[in-house]
């Protein structure tokens, strides 16, 4: 499994950066990991980004009115996603005005990570620290603090 977290926005924030910079390292120590960062842009111009980005993998897009899971049920969902294809697991977060619809709908699934509306750096930071603690659910390893 392959797993790439494609956002828009540039996480320029020190704190925020080191926090998302530990949690894809800790994911590291399990399967390769890819951040890209998209340039917010009007809807027209993210769908093609997205879908460049994105192509040849399992796209997961991450909305609040996703599917609710909790963190075995995220854990499962992620095995299986990179159980599909090339392996490769594609995360998407949106900008301020969310995931375009035209790449929502091409997506192959949509999770929510709460129902609460969170900034899209710190929702792109929730769903690290989730996918780290997926790996550690799926190997059966303690969640490190
Ligand atoms: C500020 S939110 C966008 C809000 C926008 N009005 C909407 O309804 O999509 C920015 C991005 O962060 C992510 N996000 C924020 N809260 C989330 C949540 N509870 N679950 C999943 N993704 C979330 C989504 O990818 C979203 O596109």
């Amino acid at each position: 499994m392959r797993i790439v977290v494609v956002a828009v926005g540039r996480v320029k924030d020190k704190p925020l950066r080191a926090a998302l910079d530990d949690y894809l390292g800790r994911v590291r120590r399990y399967v390769p990991c890819d951040e890209i960062e998209l340039e917010d842009a009007p809807p027209a111009r993210l769908v093609p980004l997205f879908a460049k980005k994105t192509e040849g993998s399992t796209t997961i897009a991450l909305e609040v009115m996703g599917r609710a899971l909790d963190s075995p049920s995220f854990a499962q969902a992620v095995e299986r996603a990179g159980s599909r294809g090339k392996g490769v697991v594609s995360f998407l977060i949106g900008g301020a005005d969310g995931i375009p619809p035209e790449t929502s709908r091409a997506a192959h699934d949509r999770l929510s990570l709460s129902t609460l509306t969170f900034p899209h750096r710190l929702a792109r930071l929730v769903l690290v620290e989730q996918i780290y603690r997926a790996m550690t659910i799926l190997r059966g390893e303690p969640y490190a603090h």
